[in-house]
């Protein structure tokens, strides 16, 4: 009951394609913005591997708490780093995070106990590799989901497109937003205030993935509208 959803939110349709996505890609490390009660996370802790990693971020932990048991009882909840607070500041500290981790992955194995001297060459060696892993697996998240305020979405892809890894993919949700998007659902019948509050934010962010050449997007149909986006460089 905690974890039922309303209409126009994240539905089981969409869970299960995402989960059978993150299985098909392999995703092992994922974000996720906007967490609620956990619905959506619980569906990824699920699909990832049980050494996957997922960091959720969300300004409510009460909200999260409440879904906490499900995650413990499902044996999922040592997956999830959970990170309380205003998403934008978050995702600036996790970007210079995301850049150490990357870091320490790729020079781990080259130690001080090396003689002194190998040490010049493999110093240049591994400032190569490091050039070149960064080059060429650019980010650090196989997966990232965007479910939380609409109006800070084009805020949230400026970051995440820049620390999901290429060919690694964003989802983002609600971009139909209960249908308010299609100019003739307007004229049928009127939305609440809060669907009209961000269906400009919407619009003209669907307008500017749409032309977004550093990925390729895929706007499905599915509950509230999620459109997928495959990061190309
Ligand atoms: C629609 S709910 C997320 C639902 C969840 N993904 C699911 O499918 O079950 C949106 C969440 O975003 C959070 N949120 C809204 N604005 C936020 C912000 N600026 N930073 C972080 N979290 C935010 C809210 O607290 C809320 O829990």
């Amino acid at each position: 009951m905690i974890l039922s959803r309303n209409a126009m939110a994240t539905g089981p349709d969409e869970m299960q394609f995402l989960s059978m996505l993150l299985k098909l890609m392999n995703a092992k490390k994922t974000l996720e913005i906007g967490v609620f009660t956990g619905y959506s996370l619980l569906a990824t802790a699920l699909s990832l591997p049980h050494d996957g990693e997922i960091i959720a971020i969300d300004t409510n932990r009460k909200n999260f708490e409440l879904g906490l048991p499900f995650f413990e009882k499902a044996g999922v909840a040592h997956k999830v780093d959970f990170r309380q607070g205003l998403a934008l500041p978050i995702l600036d500290e996790l970007m210079k995070e995301v850049r150490e981790r990357k870091h320490s992955k790729l020079t781990s194995g080259f130690s001080n106990s090396i003689s002194t001297t190998c040490r010049t060459h493999i110093m240049m060696f591994t400032v190569g590799c490091v050039f070149y892993f960064q080059e060429k697996y650019k980010g650090w998240f196989d997966f990232v989901f965007v479910d939380a305020d609409k109006s800070n979405y084009m805020n949230y892809h400026a970051r995440v497109v820049e620390m999901v890894r290429v060919g690694g993919v964003i989802g983002y949700d609600n971009t139909l937003w209960n249908g308010s998007v299609v100019a003739e659902a307007m004229a049928e019948r009127p939305f609440p205030w809060y669907i009209m509050d961000s269906r400009d934010a919407i619009l003209e962010f669907n307008a500017y993935l749409a032309a977004d050449p550093r990925v390729e997007i895929c706007h499905l149909s599915i509950s509230d509208g999620l459109t997928l986006c495959r990061r190309l460089s």
